[in-house]
């Protein structure tokens, strides 16, 4: 499994990532939401690496990649995707981002557009949520580990009728969630607690697809909609899923993103 080196020596991290098709296609890059890891674009990969050079990525704090000491910024996930880039000598890429993959991607957006082919904001708003309960979430993991945001995840994250019809995708989602290291995820939590991308939305100058999950209740479609009128010339695709869409509805999100990064 290979990791990047990336930072000075005093903020060194080493990022797990994997790559998947040939190196002479465009690159896309996929990065994942809160508590999950590279492997949850498991549906999207092999159709995506028929047309791209995928390259995926533990977020630090998760999976197999280290955390910083301390708090996280969103501004520091996406100067990590700009170092994987120089790392893998790839410089200009597509991006598709989920939930707090989909911060990174407005940050990049907004203050790295040169290396930034399209934008695929999936399930994200400007400003997830508020301060308050992302710094309680952050006690609470550092305080009691991460049981107790792994057993109610799933309401979180899928509609009921999902939970009921995919019991082995949900239970795969909430096992690697409950791996995550406490610290790592909490400083993501830190992170999305002082996001607010509202002010650098219209900055973004990439082609943008939102995409949004029509149930999602933690990032709603009225949040998406927010971005697309703000983002010059964005588009959006609905899904018939809640917040983790490209799980709930792998066919229709790798068909979304397909459309619109080979249009
Ligand atoms: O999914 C994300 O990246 C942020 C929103 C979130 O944490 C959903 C959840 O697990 O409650």
């Amino acid at each position: 499994m290979p990791f990047a080196e990336i930072g000075d020596h005093a903020t060194r991290i080493r990022l797990h990532y994997r790559t998947d098709g040939s190196r002479s296609r465009p690159c896309v890059v996929l990065s994942n939401s809160l508590g999950t890891d590279l492997g949850m674009w498991h549906a999207q990969v092999d159709r995506l690496a028929a047309d791209f050079f995928v390259v995926r990525y533990d977020t630090r704090g998760h999976g197999q990649s280290d955390s910083a000491r301390g708090p996280a910024s969103i501004e520091d996930l996406g100067r990590d995707v700009i170092a994987l880039l120089d790392f893998l000598d790839i410089r200009k890429a597509s991006f598709c981002g989920i939930s707090m993959g989909g911060l990174t991607g407005q940050w990049l957006g907004a203050h790295a557009a040169y290396r930034i082919d399209r934008l695929v904001l999936a399930d994200t708003a400007a400003k997830i949520g508020a301060a308050a309960g992302w710094n309680a979430r952050a006690a609470q993991v550092r305080a009691s580990g991460m049981d107790a945001v792994a057993d109610n995840a799933p309401a979180r994250w899928f509609t009921p009728g999902f939970i009921d019809r995919e019991p082995g995708k949900v239970a795969r989602m909430v096992a690697t969630l409950r791996a995550q290291d406490a610290e790592g995820y909490a400083s993501c939590c830190d992170a999305l607690a002082h996001a607010d991308l509202r002010e650098s939305a219209g900055q973004i100058t990439a082609p943008t697809l939102l995409v949004a999950g029509e149930f999602d209740p933690v990032t709603t479609v009225a949040d998406a909609e927010w971005l697309r009128e703000r983002i010059p010339g964005a588009r959006m695709s609905l899904v018939p899923a809640s917040h983790i869409s490209n799980v709930e509805a792998e066919a229709a999100f790798t068909r979304a993103v397909l459309d619109f990064l080979l249009a």
